[in-house]
């Protein structure tokens, strides 16, 4: 007995495939070599620049985008297509990412005694909890995809999935949204770890504005699946992020 179905992918005696029409082999083994690409060169030229602060930047920002992926392909499969890589995340944030690269361009060529993690203990604070910030979100954000499963999807369901069922367990019985709270904490970390004052003003307050949002709109829906269910769980598990109740 087989099913195909757009969002939940072929269900063919009981084993969810990917739904081929949205999963072009070709692009996705493109993308997948040039993210490998970007992360083996970034491990190589960690030792070799001084400014390795940005080795280590795109070592991670190629993992998050490989991990996107990977973790729905391997946990969500009925729901992933080329699109689940988040490469083509919205203008924002590719903005956002070309903004910090200016920033690191311009400080690095005005000053780059300054934009130096040795320059000073504050730097080296910064960037240490930069680092840390980043391990710990890249960390909520997997956990969340891999413990909600089926219920994930990178797009806000309006409508709810059979196999769309309420979870509350692992990650998400101590952080409400831990995708969001990784994806927040795991950016402001990249910024942190680049010393970049400027990109780190600017993503917060997008990224804030952006998750405030999409937490409200998104927990509109849940209260209309779950009911009582979803209220009881939202007044007992925080969010995690600042000011966002
Ligand atoms: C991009 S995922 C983000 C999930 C969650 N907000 C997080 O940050 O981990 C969005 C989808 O997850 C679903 N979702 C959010 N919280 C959920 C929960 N606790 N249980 C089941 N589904 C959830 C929403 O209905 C939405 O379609």
């Amino acid at each position: 007995m087989s099913e195909w179905n757009e969002d939940q992918g072929l269900v063919l005696d009981g084993k969810v495939y990917p739904y081929i029409e949205k999963n072009p082999l070709d692009e996705i083994s493109l993308n997948a070599f040039a993210l490998g690409a970007t992360f083996a060169t970034a491990l190589t030229l960690l030792p070799l620049i001084e400014f390795y602060n940005l080795s280590i930047y795109m070592a991670s920002l190629s993992l998050f985008h490989f991990l996107e992926f990977y973790t729905t392909a391997r946990f969500n499969p009925g729901k992933v297509t080329s699109r689940s890589f988040l490469l083509r995340n919205g203008k924002g944030y590719i903005l956002s990412h070309v903004f910090a690269m200016c920033e690191v361009g311009i400080g690095r060529i005005l000053s780059p005694t300054w934009k130096c993690t040795s320059y000073s203990l504050f730097h080296r604070f910064v960037f240490t909890i930069g680092l840390i910030l980043m391990i710990i979100g890249q960390l909520a954000r997997t956990l969340a995809m891999v413990t909600a499963g089926k219920s994930f999807s990178h797009h806000v369901k309006t409508e709810q999935n059979a196999d769309h069922v309420l979870v509350t367990e692992g990650v998400y019985s101590s952080l409400r949204h831990p995708s969001y709270f990784g994806f927040f904490w795991w950016a402001l970390g990249t910024q942190m770890c680049l010393l970049n004052p400027c990109s780190f003003v600017l993503f917060t307050v997008v990224l804030w504005k952006f998750f405030n949002e999409r937490i409200e709109f998104e927990e509109k829906y849940l209260v209309q699946f779950f009911g009582q269910q979803y209220l009881h769980y939202r007044a007992r598990v925080p969010v995690g992020i600042p000011f966002i109740k």
